[in-house]
């Protein structure tokens, strides 16, 4: 008996909810389902960010625990584009799907007419499924906060606002981020710093190149877990990245030892990591207010100038790394700050 192949193709731009049940559906009528992502160079995948690489592996995540269910890319690049190209197209799909007619029986899910139409003609049985939810992916991209709950989860990350509070320490940044956070229903990365000196009963400056290295990798970690949890519906804020790790680094390490870990390695690990990361909006909350001594800070922080001098700094690496970044300087009192905040959020980010 020939085992019966459900095949559906598509851009999946992103993959959602009428996706996944097309998708499950054919692998229900069928023995297994090959998902077919398609796409070149420049479509409109890519134009927001979602390459035909990014798709393909987003969805083979998405389907990572089902055995059934199989996954794989077709450059279209090269190819006429549709409806030119369906010969070309189909034989390329073929090679990609390992596809022997002696061995397997071919049925494709569709959900649009044509597709059908020009399947049948081709002498392919075919199955034609309604849409589902009205939902698509042109609807999502053009909002995606809107329509959250249909996108798949690993597609998430992609359209994700991502806000990134920065400055010196004790500016009331914390206190700006968590409250943000609440008023969003956001959630929120604090600074992994805190924690980690906590629990290693460390100070500012008492850290050592290596600790650096563990805080630059624990930041980015717990950020990435939080925009994949399910707590995200559009929206992370961070208290902190990279560039603020660099900052305390450059400003404590430059005279000390490097012990057995040298310079290189963490500006190695830095770049790596600050390329990773993706922000949509930088408010930058300067130095303005009384330092406080939450018995974790080095003093010499609470001077003033050194305080200025160091958010100067910040700030200069935010103008040579991330200068692309929509920027907001909060330089008011706390309730101005706040405020000022939810304006540049409300700009980028409405919720459903
Ligand atoms: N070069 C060629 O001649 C040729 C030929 C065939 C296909 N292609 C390529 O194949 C891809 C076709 O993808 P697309 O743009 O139609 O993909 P898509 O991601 O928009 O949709 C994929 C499939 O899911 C179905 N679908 C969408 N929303 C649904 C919902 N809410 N409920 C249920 N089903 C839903 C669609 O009808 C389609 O069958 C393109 O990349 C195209 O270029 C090219």
């Amino acid at each position: 008996m020939k085992k019966k192949t459900a095949v559906v193709f598509g851009t999946f731009a992103p993959l959602h909810q009428g996706h996944i049940d097309l998708i499950q559906r054919a692998k229900r009528q069928c023995d297994q389902v090959w998902v077919v992502v398609s796409g070149y160079e420049g479509d409109r995948g890519e134009q927001v960010g979602l390459t035909l690489q990014k798709r393909f592996r987003y969805i083979r995540e998405a389907f990572r625990d089902d055995e059934l269910t199989s996954v794989c890319k077709l450059d279209e690049t090269n190819l006429p584009r549709y409806p030119m190209g369906w010969q070309e197209w189909l034989d390329q799909m073929f090679a990609e799907i390992s596809y022997d007619e002696t061995q397997q029986e071919l049925i494709f899910f569709v959900g649009e007419a044509d597709y059908q139409q020009e399947l049948s003609n081709r002498g392919f049985e075919t199955v034609l499924q309604e849409r589902k939810f009205g939902i698509s992916a042109t609807m999502i991209r053009e909002n995606p906060s809107k329509y959250w709950k249909y996108i798949a989860q690993p597609f998430r990350r992609q359209f994700t606002k991502k806000v990134l509070i920065m400055g010196s320490a004790s500016n009331g940044k914390t206190t700006l981020a968590k409250d943000l956070a609440r008023y969003y229903d956001a959630p929120v990365s604090l600074e992994y710093a805190r924690e980690y000196q906590i629990k290693n009963n460390v100070r500012d400056d008492e850290l050592t190149p290596k600790d650096y290295y563990y805080l630059l990798l624990g930041q980015y970690d717990q950020t990435s877990k939080l925009i994949d949890s399910n707590a995200n519906r559009g929206l992370v804020i961070a208290d902190t990245n990279s560039l603020v790790t660099k900052g305390y680094y450059d400003y404590y390490m430059e005279t000390e030892d490097q012990g057995d870990l040298s310079g290189e390695t963490f500006d190695n690990l830095f770049v790596s990591i600050l390329a990773k990361e993706k922000w949509d909006l930088i408010l930058f909350v300067q130095p303005i207010g009384s330092y406080i001594n939450d018995g974790f800070r080095d003093m010499t922080m609470a001077e003033d100038h050194i305080r200025h001098s160091f958010s100067q700094h910040l700030d200069q690496m935010r103008e040579r790394y991330l200068t692309t970044i929509p920027l907001v300087y909060l330089a008011e009192d706390y309730l101005g700050n706040y405020e000022a905040a939810k304006v540049a959020i409300d700009a980028i980010y409405q919720a459903d």
